[in-house]
């Protein structure tokens, strides 16, 4: 998400980033598929007239040049999750995807399921995704549990975005949906190579905003069973910047710092990312070579805005 450079103010929206953001995405990382209004475009910190903007605005510019726009519909009221989510149909995005409600948790998988269940019944055409991501949400019913079951429940279901260190629960939703052809994307950038190894079908995250290139390498390399070039792509770009810091407002910096398009700072209760923070991460990526990038490659990953 693109915000305006003046901190002392809400963090209004940058409306008019948005398509050089998807042309830098597609031509210079190679990103073709996004997911809007999720974590790292704070879509929670949005109204919802802000939300239905933003989706508009990546929906309309990327239309002919990205492959999928996935709109993050999730709200602690059903009835707004409702009203996102028969928005996303109505302005022709790909798809939906919804977090848990974290304020008054469902307190089991049925539950759960019963809510997902509704908001997913206002866009009966679009494919649905469950985001799961437990250290925000505060929902710790297992992704294993919730899948099972769940195409009776919701037919729309289409995969899960799975944005958790538990490479257990990840394999085995995996491991027991065999038969069936969900999307497992992984939400983890650090971990995504273990997770390629446990059976993800493609990524979602921070980091492909400003490393989709290079990740596109490692799933190249790791496609080629070249493990220990992918391992070095892991290793050393992923790794590497999970000591810069992989927060929110750091992303935002980064992101500046490497495309060029100014991302502002993230809205209340987030703050800016110290001058400090953006001096060292500057050193780095210079140092890195990592200020320009040229060529690009297509792949499964998906960028989060
Ligand atoms: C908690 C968090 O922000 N997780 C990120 C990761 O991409 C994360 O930034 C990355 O793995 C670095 O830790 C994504 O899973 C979030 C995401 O996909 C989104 O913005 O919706």
């Amino acid at each position: 998400m693109a915000h305006t450079c003046n901190p002392s103010t809400l963090g209004e929206i940058n409306f008019s980033v948005i398509g050089q953001y998807v042309d830098y995405l597609v031509k210079e990382q190679g990103v073709k598929n996004v997911f809007v209004n999720g974590t790292t475009g704070e879509g929670l910190s949005l109204s919802i007239s802000e939300r239905r903007r933003v989706a508009e605005e990546w929906v309309t510019k990327g239309r002919n040049k990205l492959d999928q726009v996935v709109i993050h519909v999730g709200a602690l009221s059903l009835k707004e999750s409702q009203e996102l989510a028969q928005h996303a149909a109505e302005i022709g995005a790909d798809g939906i995807a919804v977090i848990a409600p974290f304020f008054l948790k469902p307190w089991n998988k049925d539950v759960l399921i019963n809510f997902l269940k509704e908001v997913a019944a206002a866009a009966p055409a679009l494919p649905f995704y469950y985001y799961h991501i437990p250290a925000l949400t505060g929902i710790k019913i297992r992704a294993e549990e919730l899948l099972d079951g769940i195409q009776d429940k919701i037919p729309t279901f289409q995969g899960l975005k799975f944005s958790d260190t538990d490479l257990l629960d990840f394999g085995q939703c995996v491991d027991q949906n065999r038969q069936r052809q969900f999307a497992f994307l992984f939400g983890v950038d650090e971990q995504l190579l273990s997770a390629l190894v446990m059976g993800a079908t493609g990524a979602v995250g921070s980091t492909y905003n400003y490393l989709g290139k290079k990740t596109n390498q490692m799933l190249e390399a790791f496609e080629q069973k070249d493990f220990s070039v992918a391992l070095n792509y892991q290793s050393h770009f992923l790794i590497y910047f999970s000591c810069l810091g992989f927060g929110v407002s750091q992303t935002k910096a980064i992101m500046t710092l490497v495309s060029g398009i100014p991302m502002g700072p993230p809205r209340l209760p987030l703050q800016k990312a110290s001058r400090e923070f953006t001096d060292n991460a500057e050193a780095k990526l210079k140092s890195l070579n990592f200020l320009s990038f040229t060529s690009l490659k297509d792949r499964n990953l998906e960028a989060c805005s």
